[in-house]
């Protein structure tokens, strides 16, 4: 069975945010795109709106969704993590569970660690760095 796990890329003055797995979570250590797991009946866009909200603290705007990515930890544990890219409307970060922020430039996305199911929406995002970017006001 695939999970499916929604995740925002958040984009402020040309650099998208990065968040840290704190100690207390499954991959502890490696970074990623805040968001989470899809519930029940839920909606992609109201599951990242959500997340964001519980792990950040901040209200965020939707831009496009971009393509996703599978990957199997495990034999029973694949996810399907699918990305938006995203501003923030309203409010200011406050990580209540990842344990580091950090906003990346174009040049600087691969020196953090990314959770191996990210790897192939961060190079998506490098290659599509300007439309991506400068698509979201
Ligand atoms: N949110 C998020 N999860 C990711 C990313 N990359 C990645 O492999 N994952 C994995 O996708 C799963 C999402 O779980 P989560 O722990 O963030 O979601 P959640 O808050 O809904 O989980 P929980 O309520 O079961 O604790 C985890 O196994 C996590 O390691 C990513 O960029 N963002």
């Amino acid at each position: 069975m695939i999970i499916p796990v929604t995740c925002a890329i958040i984009i402020q003055d040309q650099k998208v945010l990065a968040v840290r797995r704190s100690k207390s979570m499954p991959l502890a250590g490696f970074w990623e795109f805040p968001g989470g797991k899809i519930e029940e009946g839920e909606s992609p866009a109201s599951c990242i709106i959500r997340e964001i909200k519980e792990e950040l603290g901040i209200e965020i705007k939707l831009g496009e969704i971009l393509p996703a990515s599978d990957h199997a930890y495990s034999q029973e544990k694949v996810i399907r993590l699918i990305p938006f890219s995203a501003i923030i409307h309203s409010g200011e970060i406050k990580l209540y569970e990842h344990d580091q922020l950090s906003w990346l430039g174009a040049n600087e996305l691969f020196e953090v660690t990314w959770a191996p199911a990210d790897i192939p929406i961060v190079s998506y995002l490098k290659e599509h760095w300007i439309s991506i970017v400068n698509g979201i006001k």
